[in-house]
């Protein structure tokens, strides 16, 4: 019997993950201008195959650049660059296997810095599993609470957890769904011996206990190596070897290529493989894998485990909103303080420079005019540019929490999360602002030009969230958004008569939310100025009334429906182009 009968005859288990012949590569770039290559296609996993089993628990060890991590993704099946080759998980395409049934904890942890280590489990647990008031979901949460050390953590904020902790973190929120399958990607890589030793017990433990769970490690100790019942060794995009400890050694050992006493076995691999290329061919042509074609559609490796699902979309958006709440609140101080910069300081500056004002003489049309666009830009610009920076720190998580909710969840409650600014902003303008105006029935007129505002506020919101989402990753939304800015703004009528538009720039009025936003306010004001006082010696034309002077701007005259549907079209199309954005970088994958 050979080495590879005898091998196949000692790991008769059952095989969960099957890898064949698996090449992953990355595309040549060219330039688009010359057609001329720029970067060449390079090949990142070169016919890698292997089998893994139920219990297994493999070190993927090799130099730096062999492939590891792109192996583990592959494993997940969320590696998102060409590949050919198969990765199944009982027989189905891992890229398409139940949810929860592998998980993956890669090397570079993404959360939410100011919830809690608790608040991040539950959100994590209602996503997953289901209500957390569920008492299986609460004893399940509790445990990995304990088990993982988290316990007397579970109420300090992510920002002022260790290293050590964050990954005990992501572990936690990767086993809440009791993953048959756990791949984690440099778990123990900068922890102290102590919580390196502890995450790889709990790992071995699941192993144990019939998962498959799959590290790379790097650089492991000789007393962490010897924890795993499986290695690995990759280089240069290729499998080496996968095996047992003990047959890795009889077949290194077979070369003459022996690791001396005391010496760390996984270095003496890495080296053996990085150092003589005679070696790495040697070891690579003997190697064998050790399992039978049929094994993964042995009965016993049939069954299917975890238990997750997707919560409904409402509740997905609910939780997400939750989690907003939460980093609001944290971070009340610095929304106060933007709300004084912001809005505060500039309405008493208005308020101040308007004083006494009155639409009822010739020289305070042009006065109001000005007053009512300020108002009304101030409102626009501050809410949309706030909103344009809204996806920018979330697209991280965002990429790295893909699967967990959908992304027009997340669109929306990005988008319902703004909204108290909306109202909040246009109120204290208004209120502060008007103070010192002279409006016709004064709170209701108030009242009046807050409610519209608000709507402008919705539908600017949508349209800076819309911009972020299109050209977030790109990062030139700061640079374009001012371009866009320009010819909406040009519409609102206050620095050109929409009458003199010529025809064919008349349809870009119905894009502008600055148009229907001034032509609301515009017409709530000056639809209640019956008489402007015209002096006898003044030599231009005079407006007589209201109604005259939202003629010679252009304004509707059934501006609550034109306004109303328009603000509410605006907003529809730029939450529809902004999700479509977002859903291309949910269709870009997985971040690792
Ligand atoms: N998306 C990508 N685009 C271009 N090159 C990539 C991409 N992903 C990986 N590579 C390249 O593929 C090679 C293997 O990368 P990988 O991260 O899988 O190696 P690794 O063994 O995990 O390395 P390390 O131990 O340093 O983390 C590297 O040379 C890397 O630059």
């Amino acid at each position: 019997m050979d080495l590879c009968q005898s091998l196949k005859a000692l790991n008769r288990k059952c095989v969960i993950i099957k890898v064949e012949h698996l090449k992953v590569w990355t595309e040549e770039e060219k330039s688009w201008w010359r057609r001329k290559p720029t970067k060449p296609e390079v090949i990142i996993l070169n016919d890698v195959s292997a089998s893994l089993k139920t219990g297994d628990f493999v070190a993927v060890i090799g130099p730096s650049g062999a492939g590891k991590t792109t192996f583990l993704v592959s494993l997940a099946g969320k590696c998102t660059l060409p590949s050919s080759g198969t990765v199944t998980v009982n027989g189905t395409d891992a890229r398409r296997v139940q949810r929860g049934v592998i998980e993956i904890v890669p090397q570079f942890d993404v959360f939410l810095d100011s919830i809690s280590v608790r608040e991040h489990l539950v959100f994590m647990t209602e996503m997953k599993l289901g209500s957390i008031k569920k008492s299986p979901h609460r004893q399940t949460l509790k445990n990995l609470l304990t088990e993982l050390k988290l316990k007397m953590l579970q109420h300090s904020p992510i920002s002022s957890l260790s290293g050590g902790e964050r990954r005990l973190l992501s572990l936690a929120a990767s086993l809440l769904s009791s993953p048959q399958i756990l791949i984690c990607d440099e778990p123990t890589t900068g922890l102290d011996s102590y919580n390196a030793a502890l995450i790889v017990g709990v790992l071995k433990q699941l192993a144990a206990s019939g998962k498959t769970v799959i590290c790379s490690v790097h650089q492991p100790s000789s007393d962490l190596f010897r924890e795993f019942n499986s290695i690995a060794l990759m280089s240069e995009g290729r499998m080496v070897f996968h095996g047992s400890q003990e047959d890795c050694k009889n077949l290194f050992n077979r070369f003459d290529l022996r690791c001396p006493k005391n010496y760390n076995p996984a270095e003496f691999y890495i080296k053996a493989v990085s150092q003589s290329r005679d070696d790495y061919e040697k070891v690579l042509e003997n190697y064998c894998d050790q399992f039978d074609e049929d094994e993964s559609s042995s009965p016993a490796c049939a069954q299917m485990y975890s238990q997750t699902h997707q919560r409904f979309w409402f509740r997905q958006v609910q939780l997400l909103l939750w989690r907003s709440t939460l980093t609001f609140k944290r971070d009340i101080k610095n929304y106060v303080f933007q709300l004084f910069l912001c809005t505060i300081i500039s309405s008493v500056i208005i308020a101040t420079c308007y004083v006494g004002i009155s639409g009822t003489t010739q020289r305070g049309i042009q006065d109001l005019r000005g007053f009512l666009w300020l108002i009304c830009s101030e409102v626009s610009f501050s809410v949309s540019y706030c909103a344009l920076y809204a996806f920018d720190s979330d697209l991280v998580l965002f990429r790295r929490e893909v699967g967990v909710y959908r992304a027009s969840a997340f669109y929306v409650s990005r988008f319902l999360s703004l909204m108290p600014r909306c109202v909040v902003w246009s109120v204290t303008y208004v209120a502060i602002a008007t103070l010192m105006v002279e409006l016709p029935d004064h709170l209701l007129t108030s009242l009046k030009i807050a409610a519209a505002l608000v709507a402008t506020a919705v539908a600017s919101t949508a349209y800076g969230l819309g911009m972020g989402a299109i050209f977030i990753s790109t990062g030139i939304m700061g640079d374009v958004m001012p371009c866009a800015d320009l010819p909406l703004f040009l519409m609102s009528g206050a620095f050109l008569r929409i009458s003199s538009l010529p025809f064919w720039l008349y349809p870009v009025k119905y894009f502008s939310h600055f148009y229907y936003g001034m032509d609301a306010i515009s017409n709530i004001y000056w639809r209640q100025i019956d008489y402007i006082d015209c002096p006898y010696n003044t030599t231009s034309n005079c407006l007589r009334n209201g109604a005259e002077v939202l003629a010679e701007n252009g304004y509707s005259n059934d501006f609550v429906l034109q306004d109303g549907v328009g603000i509410l079209c605006v907003t529809f199309v730029w939450c529809v182009l902004g999700y479509c954005g977002l859903k291309r970088e949910e269709n870009k994958g997985y971040t690792y």
